[in-house]
């Protein structure tokens, strides 16, 4: 478990490192890495009763970290909706990782960067195992100023990530549709 982390962190690593550096911004890099937490977490999704039912794993929502990444067994049902509003599944190969951007990643990136609503839907039999490696960032989130110009107005105040994901859990913060900006948009 702990060697599997350590992998997946690394990977997490990787693709912040190449988000900073499309950017332009890699100087912020290492701090910032400084100050990420990573939560692993293990799900179980069982099928439904009946074959010809589909089963609502988990509900349609965005992470509130600033990146996921998710391995799955053989099992599919994660979905994905696309910016026009499109529901995709995908067949990931066993060797496949899921990045996923969080909110607070739209919201360091000045809203560059689209945090996708996902969910799990089961049907079939079989259960469905995923590995979540969450990264949060412990200390408070900067829109980098080489985001911020005329075409790109600052969209959000210096929040704490782990703020965002109390709010989340708050009965505003559940009704609302993008909870960085309601949180700590400008
Ligand atoms: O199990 C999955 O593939 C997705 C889980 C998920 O979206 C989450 O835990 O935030
Ligand atoms: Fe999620």
């Amino acid at each position: 478990m702990h060697s599997y982390s350590v992998l997946v962190s690394e990977l997490e690593k990787m693709v912040k490192r190449m988000v900073f550096e499309s950017y332009g911004v890699e100087k912020y890099y290492d701090s910032f890495m400084e100050s990420t937490n990573y939560l692993l977490r293990i799900m179980k999704y069982r099928g439904p009763e009946t074959e010809d039912k589909t089963n609502v794993g988990a509900r349609d929502h965005t992470d509130k970290t600033f990146m996921t990444i998710l391995h799955q067994n053989q099992v599919n049902g994660l979905e994905l909706k696309t910016k026009d509003g499109h529901w995709i599944s995908f067949d990931p190969s066993p060797s496949s990782f899921v990045v996923l951007a969080g909110d607070a990643l739209l919201a360091w990136s000045n809203n560059r960067v689209h945090s996708p609503n996902h969910r799990v839907i089961m049907s079939g039999k079989e259960e469905r195992y995923s590995l979540g490696l969450f990264a949060f960032q412990k200390e408070m989130i900067h829109v980098p100023q080489e985001l911020v110009d005329d075409q790109h107005p600052l969209q959000f105040k210096p929040f704490d990530n782990y703020g965002l994901l109390g709010f989340y859990y708050t009965e505003v913060g559940s009704r609302t549709e993008c909870s960085a900006k309601a949180y700590c948009g400008v």
